[in-house]
């Protein structure tokens, strides 16, 4: 079975509480982009084999997110043996899920192509003990995230038509480190009220990553990277998830930025 996992950004990222957990209460809209993995497995004579090409893997000494993702079905389901190849398209430690896209994508494959008949709610359950992101990338809809970002409730926000820039300029930043150097704060502004309501002309005032203050103190590049895509014409333009990409938002496709293309991975795509 051939699959393609795709990314996410992150539409506003509100950081309201520390938990007792050490986790944080956020609230994010969780929007998927058409930059893509590919994951493929099939039935294997032998004991499971993993291996992936495409950009690097850093390894946190665990299992690969996939592996993981196969594991815990197996535990619970009679599953046979796989040889599983993932290429990665999607850069790691920036802010797009890519690992968690890789995850959700392979609890949905093995329930369809092993007929587990599993619903989304039920994938979802399992997806969430791999990573908060994960649960997202079920549906893999426009999503409002809660808690510590796996309760979810859909978002009436729809970007088709304009245009995406992405630019990952190799920062591999640690979410937990990211967490650790925030401020919980109660929200000045209402993520669903703005998405939903307002129009995206206005976004720029009021959408704001909670990330960006401390991780931008630390990488100045960052900041100078978000104002060149507004300098480009960005409706709007932020950092996703707890970084290092940066998008920008555009109503036409947007000259493309050289001083960064040159260097950095450079995406453009029509949402
Ligand atoms: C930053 C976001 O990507 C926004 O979408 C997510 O909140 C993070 O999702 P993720 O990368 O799947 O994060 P996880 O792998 O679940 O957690 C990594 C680490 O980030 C911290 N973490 C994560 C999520 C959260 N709500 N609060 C946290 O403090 C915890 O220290 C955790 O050990
Ligand atoms: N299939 C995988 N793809 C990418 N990273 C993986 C995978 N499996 C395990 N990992 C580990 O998970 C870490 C985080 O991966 P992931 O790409 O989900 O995070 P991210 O890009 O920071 O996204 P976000 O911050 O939005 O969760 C990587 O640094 C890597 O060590």
């Amino acid at each position: 079975m051939l699959i393609f996992p795709n990314a996410k950004i992150n539409l506003g990222l509100q950081i309201t509480e520390k938990l007792s957990n050490g986790y944080h209460a956020i609230n994010s809209c969780l929007y998927p982009i058409p930059l893509k993995d590919a994951l493929e497995f099939v039935p294997a004579k032998k004991k499971t084999a993993f291996n992936s090409s495409g950009s690097s893997i850093p390894s946190d000494g665990k299992d690969n997110l996939v592996i993981r993702a196969y594991k815990l079905l197996k535990k619970d389901f009679h599953l046979p043996e796989l040889n599983i190849h993932l290429h990665k398209n999607i850069p790691t430690g920036a802010g797009l899920g890519g690992g968690s896209s890789d995850a959700a994508f392979m609890l949905k494959a093995l329930s369809d192509y092993y007929q587990l008949f599993l619903d989304d709610s039920f994938l979802e359950s399992y997806a969430a003990q791999l990573g908060s992101d994960c649960p997202f990338f079920i549906q893999n809809k426009p999503a409002l995230a809660s808690g510590t970002g796996t309760e979810l409730e859909p978002c009436n926000v729809n970007l088709s038509g304009y245009h995406l820039v992405l630019i990952h300029p190799g920062l591999h930043i640690s979410t937990k480190e990211a967490y650790a150097g925030t401020t919980p704060k109660e929200p000045e502004h209402q993520l669903k009220e703005i998405l939903e309501k307002a129009d995206i002309s206005t976004w720029r005032e009021t959408l704001v990553n909670d990330f960006e203050e401390s991780i931008f103190k630390k990488q100045p590049i960052l900041a100078e990277i978000k104002a060149e895509l507004y300098e480009q014409g960005a409706i709007y333009a932020a950092m996703s998830g707890s970084g290092s990409s940066l998008f920008g938002i555009y109503k036409e496709q947007p000259p493309i930025i050289k001083a960064f293309s040159q260097k950095f991975f450079y995406r453009t795509m029509s949402l």
